[in-house]
């Protein structure tokens, strides 16, 4: 895998900082600075004691790690979370515990996320009054079928239709 120089500033030299698990893994494991209890459905904000200066042209992404999504249902709300290369300040992480009955406890130094670099392209906007034809034009959201139905009733109680519930 290719390599780019990323320069990196530990805010909080007690805790690792992010590393690669395996040769080969695309995203650095981040861990978190802070304990933290996350009830069913509650979401936290953790710093991960890292700020970096990502190069011009370069962007990071906290993706959840798949283990924990697994095994206790956290996640990250924003995922992927984006990090601007212009962007000096600590990396965070805001998780949430998507399991509807059991608490997720997290420690100080845990591994709860990880941080994949990926090259990005500005997009050139150019205005036009009409774009060219393609096949699917403008068929989306489940145009091509196999997308799953609602269970019998889920539409009369609200579930499924995406409304949350402000905090
Ligand atoms: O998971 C994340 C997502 C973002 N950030 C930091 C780095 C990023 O460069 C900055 C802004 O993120 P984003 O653009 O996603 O948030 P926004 O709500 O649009 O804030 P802003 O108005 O500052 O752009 O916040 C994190 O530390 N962790
Ligand atoms: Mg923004």
């Amino acid at each position: 895998m290719s390599s780019v120089q990323v320069l990196l500033q530990r805010l909080d030299p007690e805790v690792p900082p992010p590393a690669y698990a395996r040769p080969g893994d695309a995203g650095a494991d981040l861990v978190t600075t802070s304990d933290i209890v996350l009830g069913p459905g509650e979401r936290g904000v953790v710093g991960t004691g890292v700020a970096i200066a990502l190069p011009a042209g370069y962007a990071g992404f906290v993706h959840p790690r798949s283990g924990l999504a697994a095994r206790v249902g956290l996640s990250v709300v924003n995922t992927p979370g984006t990090i601007d290369s212009g962007y000096r300040g600590e990396i965070k992480v805001c998780l949430v515990n998507h399991d509807p009955r059991e608490k997720i406890v997290l420690a100080r130094g845990d591994r709860i996320a990880q941080l994949v670099v990926q090259r990005v392209e500005h997009a050139e906007f150019v205005e036009v009054a009409e774009l060219e034809t393609t096949e699917r034009g403008a068929g989306g959201y489940g145009s091509t079928g196999g997308h799953a139905t609602l269970a019998p009733g889920a539409g009369d109680t609200g579930a499924g239709t995406g409304e949350g519930t402000e905090r």
